[in-house]
């Protein structure tokens, strides 16, 4: 299960690597994060970075190793953006010439990069940003300025503090004339003192939400006060200014100056998947060490796992977490593929790739918050502390709902796309994720045919209610819409249903990958068997949880809802002996779980106790300041009888 799960078996022996070198050199210790000031953590961070950056370079790591290292390093940091954001933007925005002269720069980081897109005023409106880049033709140059307050660049990671130089999305004026937001990049600090250039204002924008948590990272503010950089520092791959001034765009789509997204969106699936099974393997083996009631005979407790409601919290998760790790698999093959063709100059599959990036972003993204909550429940009392992990977990994964674009966003953008397929349905055939609608009379008119639970236990009978779902939700929409003589009014006031006929679209496809991902050959004893069942509980999860969905579209009786709901149970229940197995196969070290609760070896109460000694404030038996403040208040003397 361990090669399934990493994806092959080279791919585990690497991780492996990497995990066990982090774990093994203190220089990463991270379990006293929570307790260091904001100086002295994003310090820590640059040195952990700096530390990162030598074994790369002293151990000459490959780039794949490299992006193992610092997943398991387990901080955000700069160089975040710098790898994840600025090196992929020119690479994917920038003319061959560009790639020559900033790549090497930037990959032996002679120059720190960051993506500076957002700004005070706008996020989600990337149409909207406010800063301009206007051409000045006689000096060959870009003014870049920040006209407003609320074009303050704001958010940026590596922004606030390390970046030397930072990719701006900004106006473009050529001529007097807008032609949309473009891409340039802007030195910000200089390369021998780091200080702001002319004309720069740079700062961080303060303290986010948790203790430790994503403060390492120097999310930042930028004012630009017209400030010139050459016409060769706009990135170019899209549209052209020449010389004389003349605006000139390319045979390549313009939505590809947006393409950094996609390929970030597509990451965020893949690290769902990650930060979920984390929060699970830490809940899964705290779980099997708890025990509460059900003692007989002086006996030991019940294993709270053993609880059908812990199970049913907590088995989907753990199912949600094979899930996203299979479709995040599947959706960098689609990544890679969209990326080799628009190398090719073919454009035809970015709508899709746009639409299944910015979808499955969205729902995996959602759930894992979410899920990370609920594992952090599911550990009672002992789930608040740090020392679980889950605090800490949640406070950096939940911006992951609204980076890289708001989960609704998102979704409505997913609306568009279903929207438009299901309008071209008379002369236009769908392919690809959307190929089941080209099926939509049979999915409209087909009901269920399932009899009895276990005629749940079949894929084809689980592919078909959701497709059918979906279609009927999509079309339903489509019928409401067609009402409107507006259409874009019509969208603003169908926007809720909009957006559940999106995540409808996208569990499709999620349920649809880890099917199709068992078709293929899996070795290895019950492996298997053991991710069938976990699809099993995935899907019918999903099923239970939306019955109202299923029902409301006419596409189930109650009666199969139920049946569902019986099967799930009796899944649930194969689940539970094989529980610890399938989160030992996620191969966390316990330096990378971070967690009391999840250690591999069980020994959670000694630890715990042990642990309650090293806070701070148990360094003296009287805490500073209590002589000082309760003193007094029990030395005092009170004068009415009453107190
Ligand atoms: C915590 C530990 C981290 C470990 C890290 C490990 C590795 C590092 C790897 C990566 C780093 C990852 C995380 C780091 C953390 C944070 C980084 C965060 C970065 C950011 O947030 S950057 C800023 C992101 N901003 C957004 O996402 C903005 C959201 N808004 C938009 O994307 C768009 O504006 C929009 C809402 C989608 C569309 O706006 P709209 O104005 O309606 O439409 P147009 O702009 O006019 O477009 C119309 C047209 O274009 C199509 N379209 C839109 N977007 C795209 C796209 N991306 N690709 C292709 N096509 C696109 C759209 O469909 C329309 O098409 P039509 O055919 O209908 O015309
Ligand atoms: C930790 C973190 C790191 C970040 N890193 C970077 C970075 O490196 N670089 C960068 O450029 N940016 C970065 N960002 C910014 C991020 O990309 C934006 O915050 C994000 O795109 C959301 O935009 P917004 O803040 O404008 O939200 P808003 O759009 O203001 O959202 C506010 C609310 O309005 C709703 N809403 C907005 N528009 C619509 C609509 N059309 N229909 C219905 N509802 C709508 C949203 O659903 C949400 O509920 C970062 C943000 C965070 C939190």
């Amino acid at each position: 299960m361990k090669v399934a799960w990493a994806g092959s078996r080279e791919t585990l022996e690497l991780s492996d690597r990497m995990a066990k070198l982090v774990a093994n050199d203190p220089v990463f210790e991270k379990f006293t994060r929570p307790m260091l000031g904001r100086k002295e953590l994003f310090k820590n961070t640059l040195r952990k970075a700096a530390h990162g950056w030598k074994l790369i370079v002293d151990l000459r790591l490959t780039e794949e190793e490299a992006k193992w290292l610092r997943l398991y390093i387990d901080e955000p940091a700069y160089t975040d953006l710098h790898w994840g954001m600025f090196i992929p933007a020119i690479e994917g925005q920038g003319t061959e010439e560009q790639k020559k002269k900033w790549l090497p720069l930037a990959q032996k980081m002679k120059i720190i990069g960051c993506y500076a897109q957002t700004e005070l005023g706008h996020g989600s409106n990337v149409q909207g940003l406010e800063t301009t880049a206007t051409f000045d033709p006689q000096a060959d140059e870009f003014v870049i300025h920040s006209p407003t307050l609320t074009s303050s660049k704001w958010w940026p990671g590596g922004l606030g503090k390390a970046s030397t130089h930072a990719l701006v999305y900004a106006r473009l004026i050529v001529g007097g004339e807008f032609h949309g937001v473009h891409g340039f990049i802007v030195q910000l600090r200089s390369l021998e003192d780091h200080s702001p250039l002319p004309g720069i204002t740079v700062g961080d924008i303060g303290l986010k939400f948790g203790n430790g948590a994503y403060n390492t990272m120097d999310n930042g503010v930028l004012r630009f006060d017209h400030v010139r950089i050459p016409r060769n520092q706009m990135l170019m791959r899209v549209s052209q200014v020449t010389k004389e001034g003349k605006y000139m765009q390319s045979d390549v789509p313009r939505q590809l100056i947006y393409g950094t997204m996609v390929y970030v969106r597509q990451t965020i699936v893949v690290d769902a998947s990650k930060a979920l099974s984390r929060a699970v393997c830490i809940a899964t083996r705290y779980s099997a060490v708890r025990r509460q009631f059900g003692s007989r005979n002086g006996g030991p407790e019940t294993q709270v796992i053993d609880y059908k409601t812990q199970q049913s919290r907590l088995f989907p998760l753990l199912a949600s977490a094979y899930a996203f790790r299979f479709v995040g698999e599947w959706l960098k093959w689609l990544y890679m593929d969209v990326k080799q063709r628009l190398e090719a100059n073919d454009f035809s599959t970015l709508p899709e790739a746009h639409a299944c990036t910015a979808g499955l972003k969205s729902l995996t993204t959602t759930a894992t918050a979410d899920g990370i909550e609920e594992c952090r429940k599911l550990c009672g009392g002992h789930g608040y502390l740090v020392s679980s992990g889950l605090p800490e977990l949640f406070a950096v994964y939940i911006p992951a709902c609204t980076y890289e674009g708001d989960n609704v966003v998102l979704l409505l953008q997913v609306a568009r796309f279903i929207v438009k397929t299901v309008s071209e349905l008379g002369y236009k055939q769908p392919v690809g994720t959307t190929a089941y609608m080209g099926r939509v009379a049979t999915l409209m008119q087909n009901n269920c045919a399932v009899r009895t639970a276990e005629d749940w236990l079949n894929p084809g009978a689980i592919v078909e209610a959701f497709e059918a779902r979906a279609a009927r939700m999509a079309v339903a929409c489509g019928r409401q819409l067609a009402k409107f003589e507006n259409p874009e009014e019509g969208f603003a006031e169908l926007a809720s249903d909009l957006v559940e006929a999106s995540v409808a679209h996208c569990q499709l496809i999620v349920v649809s990958k880890f099917i199709e991902k068992l078709q293929q050959d899996i070795p290895g004893k019950g492996v298997k068997q053991s991710l069938e069942i976990l699809c099993y509980v995935y899907a019918l999860f999903l099923l239970h949880k939306h019955q109202g969905d299923f029902l409301a579209v006419g596409y189930l009786t109650p009666k199969q809802a139920l049946l569902a709901n019986d099967q799930l149970r009796t899944l649930y229940s194969k689940v539970r002996p094989n529980a610890i197995a399938l989160v030992d196969s996620f191969n966390y070290t316990d330096h990378y779980l971070g967690s009391i609760l999840g250690r591999y070896d069980g020994n959670v109460y000694p630890k715990l106790y042990e642990a309650a000694w090293e806070d701070p404030l148990n360094d003296s038996d009287v805490a500073d300041g209590f002589h000082q403040y309760v003193q007094p208040i029990l030395k005092q003397k009170l004068h009415s009888a009453k107190l």
